[in-house]
Parts: C-alpha cells; structure tokens; sequence
C-alpha cells in the first residue's frame, strides 16, 4: 500500500489515513518532542496507559516510568530490541530519534507486547526440563522400557530393555512399528500389541534366552479417550525367583529346625534334664544350634553343674548321634595310662601291654564324639599330642608306625579356668584356641536358684520311685534348699536329696539330714548313734570319691579300701557301677 499524494488528495486526508494504519497495527507507538512530551500516541500504545485522560502533552515518564526514551534524545543513537516493563506487561521496544535538518526534534518508540511469548518460551523451557529429567529416568530405570505411539511405533526404547533383549546399542527402531521386534527375532510376542488391541493393561511372561522375563503393558489415552502412547515395561524375574525360591528353602529349614530344637527340647526335659532358668534356657539352646556343626566344643563351669549331661544332649542332637559316645576323665588316669586310653597301643609296647595290643578311644570313637572331661589335667606332654591329632586328624599308636586317621567329635570340659592357666603356662594356647571354637559355659546353681525347687521335686520323684520309698518334701525344707549355697552344685544337691530320702525314718524328710549337708542354719544337731553317723559318713565318702573319679579302682584307692568294697557299698547305695572310667554307648 503506497502513500504518494495526489491532486485530489489533501494532507489531512493523508493524515488521517495514516493514523488509522499506525491505530491498526499490533505494536504500540509514541512520539514525543525533545523535550520528552507525548506528541502522538496510537491506539495499541493507549492500552497501555491507566489513565483515561489526555496523553498528549504529558511527559512520557509520567505515564511510562521506566521509559528510557528520553536517553535516544540525549544520544541520538536508536535503541533496539530492549526490553521494558510498562505495568504488568512485558514489551520490546525500538526507539529512533526524529532528525529534521540534522537536528533532534523529537523521538518515535515502537513496542510489541511480548508478554504471552514469553510465558509461552517459558513454558517451552519448563517442557524441555521435563523431557531431560524424562529422558534421565528412563535410562537410569533398571526395568526395560519401549514406548511406542497410538499406531504401535516406537517412540524411545531404553538400555535396559536392549540389555534384556539382546539388542545392539546402535540398532535403530525409533519410527519402526514395534512388530519389527518380532520380525527381527528379538520376541515372540508383543504386550504392546495386546493393549492395543484391549486398550487396556497387560502382562505377560516370556521365556528369552533361558530368563524368565516379565513383560507390562500400559496405554496412555488422551483427553478424547484415544490411546496416544503404549508403555511396555520389562522385569527380569529370573534372580527374583532364584531369590524367592531360597527364600522359600531357607523358610522351611527355619521351620524344621524351629521343630526340632523344640522336639530337642522336650527331649531333654523328658531325658532327666531339669531347669526352669533362662541361663540353662540359653545354654541348651546353644548346645542345639551347635551339635549341628561338627566343631569342637568346651564345656566349662564349677563342679556337678551339668556339663557331662550337656555334653550328652549335644551328642543326642548331632549327626553323630548313633555313632559311640566314649568319656575318659583326664582328672582320674595317670598321665601314661591316659595316653595308652587315648592313642591305644601295639603289642609289647611297654611292660604289661595287652598281647595283642588295644585300640585307643579316638580309635573306638570312630564316626562317634569323645568327651575328654577335666582336660585342664592333662599333662603338658599329652597336650602337645592331643593338638596333634586335632590338626593332623590321624593317631599312631603306642609303639605303632602306622598312622590312623581319625574321625571324632572332640568335645572337652573342665572346671578350671583354662584361660588363666594358659598365662600361667601350664596349659597350651594353641590347643587352648582348637578346644575353644565353642565355648559353653554353665553358671553354678547358686547363680540360677529359680531352678532349685524343680530340681529338688525331681530328685525327690526320682530316689522315692527308685528307693520305692514315698517321701514328701515341707515348704519349710523347700525353702532351706533355696537358701542353701551348693558348693557342689546339682551333683551335691543330687546327692544330698539321695541321702534325705533314704535315710529319712517315715514320709516326711528329716530337715536334720539336710542341715548335716551344710546348711546355712545354726541350730545344733539332735544327738545320734555312732553307728548310724559312721555309716552314714562311711557312703558319703564312698559316693564322692566315685563321684569324683568316676571309678571303683580309682575310689578304693583314693580311700585306701579296696575295690570290692566299695563294688559292693555303691551296689548297696543302689549305684551302678563301671570298672573302667570310660563308658561306650551304642
Ligand atoms: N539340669 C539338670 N537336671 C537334672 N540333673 C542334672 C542337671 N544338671 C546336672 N544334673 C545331674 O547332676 C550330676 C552332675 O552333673 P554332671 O556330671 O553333668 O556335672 P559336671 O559339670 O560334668 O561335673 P564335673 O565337673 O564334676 O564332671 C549328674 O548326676 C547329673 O545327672
């Protein structure tokens, strides 16, 4: 559209065709005078303005504050593409200074509202955030993922997924219908096909490469209902399931051991072993767990505290159960004939060896368990040979060459304090550390008098139905064996119980046989027969030193009678009796 004059048209005319163009375009435009008074405003630029009256005139930082077009006056030079606030909007501005015979006059700005753009760039900004952390997710996502359009062309396809798959990294498939992953044999089937077709959520599991692999198919419907995008999501399930079925094992083993420690349990309260305390609670508990694992064991704790009975229970729980059960007490041999019972011996070894020569006991405890009790007296010597046979799992025998391997469950006790006799010196560190692998200790009554009175009923039952004798125990008698200290610990309180039930004259227990055994009352005993107190002394030292040596020879000898004697006095006591101090079950 051209503005030349012609005859017929008058400047006014002109003018006012021209104002009409400038009110009709977008951008808004000002001029003022140089001195920066409005001179002409168009109509889009009138928007602008809050104020309805004159603009004409006025000082156009008046009514546009942080209008710097007074600077282009001041200059001359134009200004560009700047930026400026007018109220709530934003605008870019071009400002030309008007030069009439080179002279300023005045200056023109011209202004786009850019406001919506720039929410627009920012929102576009906002998207292209988006789409990175998008990207970000789905490859850091350690699921494999494809996503394809409503037309079931893919649109991205994750590592993972190319991973799962077997895909090579360089292989393109954006754009390509996601059937191509079934042309190129990478799938048999394809979940994104199923929602597609269902327009709805699927899963489905495939075999791929020998993994089992688990495939989720997800539509994403626009606002008008329509499938826009299928997301289809991969899960390796083999290590999970591999998981799940360990799991599962190790459940059922928790169980059946769960059962059978409870079975071991009730097996050792119905095998004569009585307690009520959570220490002994533990320490069976402990010995269960450990009788499963072919290790060595030390029993320790005081005299008559259980650890034979304990060493028993855990032969009874272990998979040696049916093997032999052989004891030697370390305490009660001479050093030379300890190491004959231990190692056994060839013909003509030392004067007085058996013709043929004897197996020793770590032979005779094949596939069984040993129980070596008192180990802390075992001469220095004999340890050297016992750690010997615990590292090289062989034996030879006395006089022997030929060595014989060993098959044994070692499990020691004693009642000394092993640790101390290492810094003494008198017991061996290194097989201090082979015997100790485990380490069960048992408190002394004294530390758990809650299983006193159930003791006491329980040997109270036993020697009334061994002795057929019906004996009942008074509250008051209860409650002096509670008070009582029990130096000697169960075998004390065992021993002691023995004695009240047979020595008591009638029903009752005769509190005096109690207060004879040590108790803490004071009060003096009635007067007895001689006879009676020397009989009565006469079995409890024959008792204790059977007790103590755990045999007939050994006990006789200790109190200087001989050994028929006290054979036939424990038979009377209603003992058992053994002539070697070793014992061979099953
Ligand atoms: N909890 C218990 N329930 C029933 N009887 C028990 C219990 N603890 C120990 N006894 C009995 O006490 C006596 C001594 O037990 P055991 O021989 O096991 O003790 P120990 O610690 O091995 O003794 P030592 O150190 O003298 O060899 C045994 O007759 C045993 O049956």
């Amino acid at each position: 559209m051209g503005y030349e004059s012609t005859e017929s048209q008058k400047p006014g005319i002109l003018m006012n065709e021209l104002r009409a163009v400038l009110d009709s375009i977008y951008s808004g435009i000002i001029a003022v005078d140089i001195n920066g008074k409005i001179t002409y405003i168009n109509e889009t630029a009138k928007k602008f303005m809050v104020c309805g009256e004159e603009i004409i005139g006025r000082d156009v930082n008046e009514l546009i504050p942080l209008s710097r077009i007074k600077d282009v006056l001041h200059s001359a030079k134009p200004q560009y593409g700047v930026k400026l606030q007018i109220g709530d909007r934003t605008v870019l501005t071009n400002r030309t200074p008007i030069i009439i015979n080179r002279q300023i006059t005045g200056a023109v700005s011209s202004f786009l509202d850019i406001t919506d753009l720039e929410l627009v760039s920012h929102q576009i900004h906002s998207v292209q955030e988006l789409n990175s952390e998008l990207s970000a997710l789905i490859d850091s996502s350690a699921d494999g993922l494809v996503i394809s359009d409503g037309q079931g062309c893919i649109i991205r396809m994750n590592k993972a997924y190319r991973l799962m798959l077997g895909i090579p990294l360089d292989e393109n498939f954006t754009g390509l219908p996601v059937t191509e992953l079934v042309t190129r044999g990478y799938l048999s089937e394809l979940v994104t096909s199923k929602v597609l077709q269902t327009l709805n959520s699927a899963t489905m599991i495939q075999e791929i490469k020998g993994r089992e692999i688990l495939f989720t198919g997800t539509p994403v419907f626009n606002t008008k209902g329509k499938v826009v995008r299928v997301i289809a999501n991969i899960r390796d399930l083999t290590e999970l399931n591999s998981l799940r079925r360990s799991l599962h094992r190790f459940s059922q083993e928790m169980d059946n051991y769960r059962s059978e420690l409870s079975r071991l349990k009730i097996k050792a309260l119905e095998d004569g072993f009585i307690f009520n305390s959570p220490e002994i609670r533990k320490v069976v508990e402990l010995s269960i767990r450990v009788a499963r694992v072919d290790t060595n064991v030390l029993i320790t704790g005081e005299s008559g505290v259980g650890k034979e009975i304990i060493t028993r229970m855990i032969r009874e729980a272990s998979n040696r159960s049916t093997g032999p059960f052989i004891k030697i007490n370390c305490g009660a041999l001479s050093p030379s004939l300890i190491e004959s019972e231990l190692f056994g011996y060839e013909e003509g070894a030392f004067t007085g060896a058996a013709k043929k020569g004897k197996p020793g006991i770590f032979e005779l405890a094949l596939k069984g368990t040993l129980f070596l009790d008192e180990v802390g007296e075992l001469p220095l010597d004999l340890q050297v040979k016992l750690l010997r046979v615990i590292q090289e799992k062989e034996i030879t025998r006395l006089g022997g060459t030929q060595s014989i391997s060993v098959d044994v469950r070692l499990i020691t006790a004693t009642n000394r304090n092993l640790e101390q006799m290492v810094k003494e010196g008198t017991f061996r560190q290194d097989l201090f550390y082979r015997l100790n692998v485990v380490n069960i200790y048992v408190p002394p009554l004294r530390e758990r008098v809650i299983d006193i009175p159930i003791l006491v009923e329980y040997f109270m039952r036993k020697f009334s139905k061994k002795y057929n004798l019906n004996r009942k125990i008074s509250p008051e008698i209860m409650q002096a064996f509670t008070e009582h200290d029990w130096p000697g610990n169960i075998r004390e309180l065992e021993n002691t119980i023995e004695r009240m039930v047979i020595l008591s004259p009638d029903e009752g227990i005769d509190p005096s046989l109690f207060k004879g055994n040590g108790s803490k009352e004071t009060t003096a005993d009635p007067p007895r027969l001689l006879k009676d107190a020397l009989a009565e002394t006469e079995k409890k030292m024959i008792l204790q030193a059977y007790h103590l040596t755990q045999s007939t020879r050994k006990a006789a000898s200790m109190l200087g009678i001989n050994q028929s004697t006290v054979v036939r006095k424990l038979k009377l006591y209603g003992k058992e009796t053994l002539v070697m101090p070793r014992s061979i079950t099953d």
